[in-house]
């Protein structure tokens, strides 16, 4: 039980949310003269990364597209891997390419996603399409931060003004996060490791976006009362039973939902909203390829 007092936030759902937008995909998807095929690769045995590799490949197939999942040992070679992503880029059935995050030590990552086309980077990793964000045209924009928009505007139709505190400046989340607040016309602040008192700094927040990976890092007293505060983190620590583990964001939740004003849990908000934003990212592709 919380000391903290009664929960005053409204719950964001991101659970329900993702659970309608994925239906919207599979009407889509429906109308289509070609199936959407999204390919996954994940390279050795991390335990978390197979439960959302296969979470991702049962919702793929849930909303009619094609799902190609490409598991290589953890020993693979940086040749090997480029050659898949190559075979990838060149097939007409996959219009969406995922290459599981973190690799391997042995790989370099940059340059393996640098070989994966942009018309197919559904998660918006390549430089081509970091560009385009930020120079606001059109491209693929990461799943996460779409996520991230997604509920906010669903809440906040005009973000117009409020200041915007982003914890985390990692390419694949904080940054387009906060490339797209400022798209909404967010006073925008980005903080990290290095800033300075940053709980007076989120305290300035009317938005604010936690991706830091350090769990329930972000206190009760850090939060401006009414705040509408993002909660990115997935961490996995130590559970009540003993040998078991729990998940928890970057936020302390209950602290948080006495202060703030809406607030996404963790898990049911965000982390559902990122496998939909691929799901759509990958409909966007296809759209665009299959288009041409
Ligand atoms: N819900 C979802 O779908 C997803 C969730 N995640 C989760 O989001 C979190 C962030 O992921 P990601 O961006 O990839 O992580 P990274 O490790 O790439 O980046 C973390 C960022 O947080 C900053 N940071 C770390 N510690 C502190 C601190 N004590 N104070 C202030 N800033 C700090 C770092 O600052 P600096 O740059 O100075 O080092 C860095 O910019 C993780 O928990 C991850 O699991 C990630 C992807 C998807
Ligand atoms: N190239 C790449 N792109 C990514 O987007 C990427 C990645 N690599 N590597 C790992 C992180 C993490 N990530 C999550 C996706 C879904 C949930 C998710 O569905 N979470 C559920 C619960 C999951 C559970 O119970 O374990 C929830 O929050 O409710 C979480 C985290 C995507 N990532």
């Amino acid at each position: 039980m919380s000391t903290e007092g009664t929960e005053l936030a409204e719950i964001i759902n991101g659970k329900a949310f993702s659970a309608n937008l994925r239906a919207q995909i599979a009407a889509e998807v429906a109308g289509l003269p070609y199936q959407p095929g999204l390919a996954v690769v994940l390279v050795g045995d991390d335990p978390a990364s197979k439960v959302y590799v296969a979470n991702k490949a049962k919702q793929t197939v849930e909303v009619g597209m094609a799902s190609f999942e490409h598991k290589l040992p953890a020993e693979t070679t940086q040749e090997d891997l480029l050659a898949l992503v190559r075979r990838l880029n060149a097939d007409p059935k996959v219009h969406g390419i995922l290459v599981q995050l973190p690799l391997p030590k042995h790989l370099n990552a940059d340059e393996v996603i640098a070989a994966i086309s942009p018309d197919k980077d559904v998660d918006g990793l390549t430089v081509v399409n970091a560009g385009r964000l930020a120079a606001g045209l059109p491209g693929l924009v990461p799943c996460t931060p779409l996520g991230c928009i997604l509920l906010l505007e669903d809440r906040l139709p005009d973000m117009t003004g409020l200041n915007a505190v982003v914890v985390g400046r990692s390419n694949l989340v904080g940054k387009p996060i906060a490339q797209l607040l400022l798209q909404k016309n967010c006073t925008v602040t980005m903080a990290h490791s290095r800033t300075k008192d940053l709980p007076a700094l989120c305290r300035t927040a009317d938005i604010l976006v936690a991706a830091v990976g350090q769990p329930e890092m972000v206190k009760g007293d850090w939060i401006k009362p009414g705040a509408t505060v993002i909660d990115v983190g997935i961490n996995r620590v130590p559970g009540a039973v003993e040998g078991k583990t729990k998940l928890v964001g970057d936020v302390a939740y209950q602290e948080a939902a006495a202060v703030a004003g809406l607030i996404t849990p963790v898990p049911g908000g965000v982390g559902p909203m990122t496998i939909a934003c691929l799901l759509r990212n990958t409909l966007t592709a296809a759209k665009r390829l299959e288009g041409r």
